[in-house]
């Protein structure tokens, strides 16, 4: 078992098969991490899966930094080094399919920010401060106005 464990074909409503652009393979993490050695070498980068063997020692910033990588999800390196948009362009050319998503992390591609703090622009946000604010200031006048009076 060492292909991928589910293909999605994209189809239109007679049931037949549109261009491969459409087609989307899914890959298990398990899957990509058999791929971890100089004959084959898979990286996830943002929730994509690339196929780099070929690219290995065409690699400027050395195989060295790839292999340490193989097999696993290389996001974080690959944005920690600021390559340039060339290096993303070549991404393209050894994209193979994406990692399934039930292996995909909450903080891996395309990530959804507004999760993070589910309320930052609610009003709740905000308003309770105030609220709390206002009640303090008018405790602080009454009991002004009690040790003025007493
Ligand atoms: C398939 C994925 C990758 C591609 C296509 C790629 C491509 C490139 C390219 C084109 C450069 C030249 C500088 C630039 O254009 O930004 C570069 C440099 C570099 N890459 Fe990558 N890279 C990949 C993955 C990685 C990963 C995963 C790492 C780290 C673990 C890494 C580490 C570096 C380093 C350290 C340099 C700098 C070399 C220098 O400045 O002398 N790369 N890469």
């Amino acid at each position: 078992n060492s292909g991928p464990m589910a293909t999605v074909e994209a189809s239109d409503s007679d049931g037949k098969r549109q261009g491969v652009e459409n087609s989307v393979t899914y890959y298990r993490l398990e899957e990509v991490a058999k791929r971890n050695s100089t004959k084959e070498i898979w990286l996830v980068i943002h929730g994509r899966v690339y196929d780099i063997t070929r690219f290995l020692n065409e690699h400027p910033g050395g195989e060295e930094v790839l292999l340490e990588q193989a097999g696993a999800d290389a996001s974080e390196s690959f944005e920690d080094v600021g390559h340039s948009s060339d290096a993303r362009e070549m991404l393209k050319q050894y994209y193979i399919g994406d990692v399934h998503p039930n292996d995909l992390k909450p903080d891996s591609g395309s990530k959804d920010p507004s999760k993070d703090a589910p309320c930052k622009s609610c009003w709740s946000y905000w308003i309770l401060p105030i609220i709390g604010a206002i009640a303090l200031g008018f405790l602080y006048r009454y009991y002004m106005a009690e040790s003025k009076s007493s």
